[in-house]
């Protein structure tokens, strides 16, 4: 019983809920939970309430939170003629359906458990910490990036296929935002400079142009200054129907 409700709690390191903590470097995955947290996410598990991974958690460093706090619902006003261009968050969940728009039914008709991956690490920091905003117009989204320990390819830096992953995800959700569901046909990517581990960078994409069911997307990937250019990308998305994903 008690080792019963010992997995239980184990289990639930994805289901802290967020709160504003001080920020600290990624945990271990070997760490324990400390109990204040175990304290504070016990109500969490009789809450049928998903939870938002897009929401701050005590594993973002002092720039993830910095960048969290300077985009959340701000407006910012940019160009010659001072066009705003406002912020707006978008909730992240660890089904890939069942909390999309739509989700709710699609989840049914699907049956679907499917997971997103990027959302399925149990330590928070140990991997994707990433929260994404959209403007009005959904001409761009904004992505604050911090890479956990778990994502490591050449030594002390991120490895090429998180780094991609990173950038469908971000490609993908603002595509779906757009026109939901869809699907990479076509991805492209220029790496520049590494990127070290453990570091927070943006992830920012703009809506190139559509025609028809294509939606062309740039992406590009910088120190949170701008100072520096790690990679480059175009993606190709293609809006399609509910029969051809559950296809396969
Ligand atoms: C992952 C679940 C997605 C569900 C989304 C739902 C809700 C999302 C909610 C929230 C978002 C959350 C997370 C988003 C995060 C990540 C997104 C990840 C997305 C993926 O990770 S997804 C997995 C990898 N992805 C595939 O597994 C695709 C396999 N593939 C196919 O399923 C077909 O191949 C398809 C559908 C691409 C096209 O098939 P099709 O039969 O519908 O259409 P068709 O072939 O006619 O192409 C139509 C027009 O696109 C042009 N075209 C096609 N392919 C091209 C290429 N490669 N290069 C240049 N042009 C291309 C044609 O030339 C034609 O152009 P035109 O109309 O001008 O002739």
């Amino acid at each position: 019983m008690a080792r019963n409700l010992a997995r239980i709690l184990r289990g639930c390191g994805s289901l802290v809920p967020f709160m504003k903590t001080p920020a600290r470097p990624p945990r271990s995955s070997s760490s324990s939970i400390p109990v204040r947290t175990l304290v504070e996410m016990l109500p969490s598990l009789f809450s049928s309430k998903p939870r938002d991974f897009s929401l701050p958690n005590s594993s973002w460093g002092e720039e993830m939170m910095r960048l969290y706090e300077h985009y959340n619902g701000h407006t910012e006003t940019e160009g010659e003629e001072n066009q705003e261009r406002k912020w707006n968050r978008l909730p992240s969940y660890n089904r890939s359906l069942k909390y999309a728009a739509g989700g709710v039914y699609l989840s049914k008709l699907i049956q679907s458990k499917a997971r997103l991956f990027t959302r399925n690490i149990r330590d928070p920091g140990a991997a994707f910490e990433y929260v994404l905003f959209i403007d009005k117009e959904k001409e761009k989204c904004v992505c604050i990036f911090q890479a956990g320990h778990l994502l490591e390819g050449p030594p002390g830096h991120v490895h090429g296929g998180a780094i991609a992953t990173m950038i469908d995800t971000v490609t993908g959700t603002h595509a779906s935002a757009i026109s939901a569901p869809v699907l990479t046909a076509n991805l492209n990517i220029d790496y520049r400079s590494p990127i070290p581990l453990g570091s927070t960078v943006l992830i920012e994409s703009t809506l190139e142009k559509t025609e028809g069911r294509k939606l062309f997307i740039s992406c590009k990937v910088t120190s949170t200054d701008g100072s520096k250019r790690h990679t480059d990308a175009t993606a190709l998305f293609v809006s399609v129907s509910i029969g051809h994903l559950l296809k396969g």
